[in-house]
């Protein structure tokens, strides 16, 4: 006999009573507890908070709520661990959980639809990225094998500085010309950039140092900016701040490079078919390309974002460490008397520094070390996504929670360093506190999964620069401004360089016939 249509609906309807209560009651017995944080505006949520330098704001916010902080930014919600413990929690602890990036405008039009590795969501493509950057592209024999090109190109930075000695000199140019001549010649084989005056002109490049400086400028700032589309996604078609537009042109500019770089390095594997064998990053990359049964294939799109994680990744980051250093080493004079000191003792004053050296430099490393803490590039590492819902701490996290981690506000935490304002290399000595993941308190390159797979060549870059200015010049100020009057002050962006280029003037303290190549 059929069920009467009355009886079959009360049923459908207690059925639901019963559910929603289930819930109800479920949520009253257990609530969820979020970690504490500024109560969130409609629509904006706290985004109020955040001012032109956000990673100061989330400090300050968290001197009030805590180590870790929960905030609404636009439509998502936000956790900040601003202290080892908490950073462990999300790094190491449920680091397969937040292993994964948001999607952002900047990963969609500059970083190639995320096909590159530093904005891939966690997944297939990202783990085959990681392990052809870790097992071939930065394996300890490939980056030794490279070792004469950084050799040459230290050669000839410190000869150009020469050049300019006795003069002010924006030294974070000269820097951003070595990484780049380095990493250049490591990952696109030549410089593919000329440089104005210089008889050694690359034949065949298609863009000016300058140029090629301009866009990685530009696709460091894009990268890190506050985007209101990426935090508000039903504004995001009215581009309030111009910055799609702005990435969709530079977009463009990248497609010219790459196209010209990559075409070069087809038609080469081409001309020498069974012959070819892989000089550089892209030879390398191509080749994989071409393999038969790769996990993922290696498409057109990946490709280039992957060069460009090389090429962003390994240049501004080297640069702009040794930029702070020098400019706090510059306030501290007796400072720079013990790192020569050190240099003559172990060097000597007939040869330049090599990389055999390093690891005799203690002094240069505690210097190194205390610049990473003062002023890490990546003052909020890359925000991490919650691929589930995940208790931290004894706090609720939701799946899609955007998470920063603060290594700015753990670089000036009291209780973890003695007053942290100061800069004092000598903190370090003696102390066991290494920069590669596992001591949270210093996390330049950050920890876990998502860790830089570029640090080794990245430590190597700024110890063998740093050293270099060291021992081969004496630094001063420029006549009219005093060393206790240069500013300390940050420009936010993917990674933080001071808001006013360092001007110096160099001697150089070596004997001249070394600064001939
Ligand atoms: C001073 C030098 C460098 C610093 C301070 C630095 C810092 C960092 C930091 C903080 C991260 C994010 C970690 C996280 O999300 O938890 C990162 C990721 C990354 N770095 Fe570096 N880096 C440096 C050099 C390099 C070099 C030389 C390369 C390559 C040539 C490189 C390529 C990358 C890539 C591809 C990622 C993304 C990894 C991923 O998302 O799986 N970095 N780096």
């Amino acid at each position: 006999m059929e069920a009467p249509s009355w009886l079959i609906l009360s049923i459908a309807l207690l059925a639901s009573l019963a559910f929603l209560s289930k819930i109800f009651i479920h949520r009253r017995c257990k609530p969820l507890k979020f970690p504490p944080g500024p109560k969130p505006w409609p629509i904006i949520g706290n985004l109020n908070l955040i001012g032109s330098l956000p990673h100061q704001s989330l400090h300050n916010l968290s001197q009030r709520y805590g180590p870790l902080m929960h905030l609404k930014l636009g439509s998502y919600p936000v956790v900040v661990a601003s202290s080892p413990g908490m950073a462990k929690e999300f790094l190491k602890i449920h680091d397969q959980i937040f292993a994964s990036r948001p999607p952002t405008a900047a990963g969609k039009y500059i970083n190639y639809n995320f096909s590159d590795m530093e904005f891939a969501p966690y997944g297939p493509h990202w783990r085959q990225a990681r392990k052809i950057f870790m097992n071939e592209l930065f394996s300890a024999k490939r980056i030794g094998s490279f070792k004469y090109i950084r050799v040459e190109e230290m050669r000839a930075f410190v000869s150009r500085l020469y050049g300019l000695s006795g003069k002010p000199v924006v030294l974070v140019e000269q820097l951003s010309h070595l990484t780049l001549s380095i990493i250049s010649r490591m990952v696109l084989g030549k410089k593919h950039f000329s440089v104005s005056g210089d008889d050694r002109i690359v034949s065949n490049s298609i863009v000016s140092l300058q140029e090629l400086q301009e866009i990685i400028n530009e696709y460091f700032f894009l990268n890190g900016v506050f985007n209101i589309g990426d935090w508000i996604p039903w504004l995001d078609f009215l581009d309030l701040q111009g910055y799609v537009q702005r990435m969709k042109a530079l977009r463009k500019k990248l497609d010219r490079f790459h196209d010209h770089v990559f075409d070069e390095h087809k038609r080469k594997k081409k001309e020498l078919g069974n012959d070819f064998v892989a000089q550089d990053m892209v030879d390398l990359l191509l080749h994989l390309a071409d393999e038969p049964y790769p996990d993922v294939k290696l498409t057109s799109d990946a490709l280039r974002g992957l060069t460009l994680d090389l090429i962003g990744g390994g240049t501004d980051t080297s640069a702009i460490t040794v930029e702070w250093a020098i400019s706090e080493l510059i306030k501290q004079p007796q400072l720079i008397r013990q790192a020569t000191e050190e240099l003559d003792k172990v060097v000597g004053r007939e040869r330049w520094v090599e990389e055999e050296d390093i690891s005799q430099l203690r002094y240069m490393e505690a210097i190194m070390k205390e610049t990473m803490r003062k002023h890490p590039v990546c003052v909020l590492l890359p925000p991490h996504l919650a691929m589930e819902d995940c208790n931290v701490a004894g706090f609720d996290i939701h799946k899609g929670t955007r998470v920063f981690i603060n290594t700015w506000s753990m670089g000036r935490d009291p209780f973890l360093w003695e007053q942290p304002e100061e800069f004092r290399p000598e903190r370090f000595i003696g102390r066991n506190i290494d920069v590669k993941g596992t001591n949270l308190e210093l996390l330049p390159f950050g920890a876990g999964r998502r860790m830089c797979p570029g640090y080794n060549l990245g430590l190597k870059m700024i110890q063998l620069s740093l050293a270099n200015l060291l021992h081969g010049f004496n630094w001063k100020m420029p006549e009219n401004i005093r060393a206790e009057d240069l500013s300390m002050e940050e420009a936010f962006g993917m990674t933080t360089p001071r808001k006013f280029p360092l001007v110096a003037v160099m001697e150089p303290r070596l004997p001249l016939h070394l600064y001939n190549i």
